[in-house]
């Protein structure tokens, strides 16, 4: 396995569930959750049962989700929501902006203040899609160095896909605990309350930076691609996926709870903690997966096969093969394909790509995209391997060679992606990004082959 991540980082103590999208029974208290029934008249330890549903009642089975909630006090007691300013998280669909067919690339997000949590620091990159309609998603980068402390968020626009590039995360969720490092991802389903802090920040005085990216899906949950002919294992198994175990606290000073509805915020002030669910069962909850145990398949023959071999998750669309949204990833791995141009081909998609970098060296771009910068290619826009690139790969020694510094990733969407303002005109954007292919000058030799 590659060395990425898991043998550098913390160990991680907290004890999960493993297999993706598993139905789990889950206790913080032993006989916390009712035997053989859902809604008992009392609930044992004087809870309330709560269902919280991330699929229609009607879905499929193979779709359905929902998990039952016992908790301390219902949601429902939260009380009036009131309306809250957050002017750097933008939402499908923007008005009065036409998506960009130029590339683009960003720098890593210099950070907001020195001084900012998770949503403070939360910046949108690119949206598409429509909010409303459950199609497409968000792009988002973060960069913050403290904890949320009383504040939580729930948002009801869709998942959350958290790539974090640098920092640890601890995450707090109704479900329970999640610790999170860099070449680790970790989803929170729509409607999930949850915080996001740094880890270790309780531990030492230092300061905790952590970077990294967002998808906001507001599309059909992720879920595992088909395999087809690569057959019953590879790619992301599913026992590596690991949700929580029911953990809650019960306190009763002022708590603030923010929410994400139809791209607007707003926030309802409780007088407990909203984390208060004692037991937990069903297959709606936060789950993270470790990038580096992603079972890469490619060429051993020639030619550089699609990127869509290295899918994590899908968000399937209403058209089959045509993802909403799909979370690729470029692997630590061995190049042994023979008589073959080895990195990234040239490419026009009808897809859109909005790549990021989370260690290493991306093998399209020997400059200018370091770990946390942002890159976006829209449908049709032409783009591949920058003129140094090509120039290095069209000449390289093809014995076989292991690419260890890297793990790079992809959003990649049916839908244009719309930059946004903010995005547009930000001092880290890379205005001169087109120039990297303008090195690549004509080698046709007609009379020679
Ligand atoms: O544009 C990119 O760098 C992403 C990408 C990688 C690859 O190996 C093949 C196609 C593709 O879009
Ligand atoms: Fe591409």
């Amino acid at each position: 396995m590659g060395d990425q991540g898991s043998s550098k980082r913390r160990k991680d103590t907290l004890r999960y569930h493993s297999g993706f999208r598993n139905h789990v029974s889950s206790e913080a208290l032993p006989g916390a959750l009712p035997v053989g029934q859902n809604s008992p008249q009392r609930c044992p330890y004087g809870l309330y049962a709560e269902q919280l549903s991330g699929s229609a009642f009607t879905a499929p089975r193979s779709h359905n989700l929902r998990s039952w909630l016992y908790r301390i006090r219902p949601s429902v007691v939260q009380g009036a929501y009131r309306p809250l300013e957050m002017p750097r998280v933008a939402t499908a669909p923007l008005k009065n902006i036409s998506p960009d067919p130029n590339p683009m690339r960003w720098d890593p997000m210099p950070m907001v203040d020195d001084d900012s949590d998770f949503l403070e620091g939360l910046t949108t990159l690119a949206v598409n899609g429509d909010v409303q309609t459950q199609t497409g998603c968000g792009t988002h980068l973060y960069a913050f160095t403290r904890g949320m402390r009383q504040r939580f968020f729930c948002n009801a626009d869709g998942e959350l896909l958290i790539v974090p590039q640098q920092g640890s995360l601890e995450v707090r969720s109704e479900m329970g605990l999640l610790h999170v490092a860099s070449g680790e991802i970790v989803v929170i389903p729509r409607g999930i309350k949850f915080q996001l802090n740094p880890l270790d920040e309780s531990d030492s005085d230092t300061r905790h930076v952590c970077r990294g990216y967002v998808a906001e899906n507001y599309g059909a949950p992720l879920e595992l691609p088909s395999l087809g002919p690569i057959g019953a294992n590879g790619l992301a198994n599913p026992r590596d996926f690991l949700a929580p175990s029911a953990w809650y606290e019960e306190c009763s000073d002022d708590h603030e709870l923010v929410t994400k509805f139809a791209g607007g915020f707003w926030m309802a002030t409780l007088d407990h903690s909203p984390l208060d669910v004692v037991a937990w069962h069903g297959n709606y909850a936060p789950y993270k997966y470790d990038l580096a145990t992603f079972n890469a398949i490619n060429t051993v023959s020639f030619d550089h096969p699609d990127p869509s071999i290295f899918t994590v998750l899908t968000s399937p669309s209403d058209t089959a093969g045509v993802a909403n949204l799909d979370f690729v990833i470029f692997p630590p791995r061995w190049m042994v394909a023979e008589n073959t141009f080895r990195p990234p081909y040239f490419h026009r998609n009808l897809m859109s790509e909005l790549m990021g970098l989370i260690h290493g060296e991306y093998d399209a771009k020997r400059e200018g995209f370091s770990p946390g910068s942002a890159s976006l290619h829209n449908a049709m826009t032409p783009h591949g391997p920058d003129a140094a690139t090509f120039a290095a790969a069209s000449q390289a020694d093809l014995a076989p060679q292991y690419q260890g510094n890297t793990l790079a990733f992809m959003f990649e969407s049916r839908y244009l992606f719309q930059a946004t303002p903010h995005a547009l005109k930000a001092e880290f954007r890379q205005q001169e990004y087109g120039a990297v292919w303008q090195g690549l000058e004509s080698h046709f030799t007609p009379h020679t082959r």
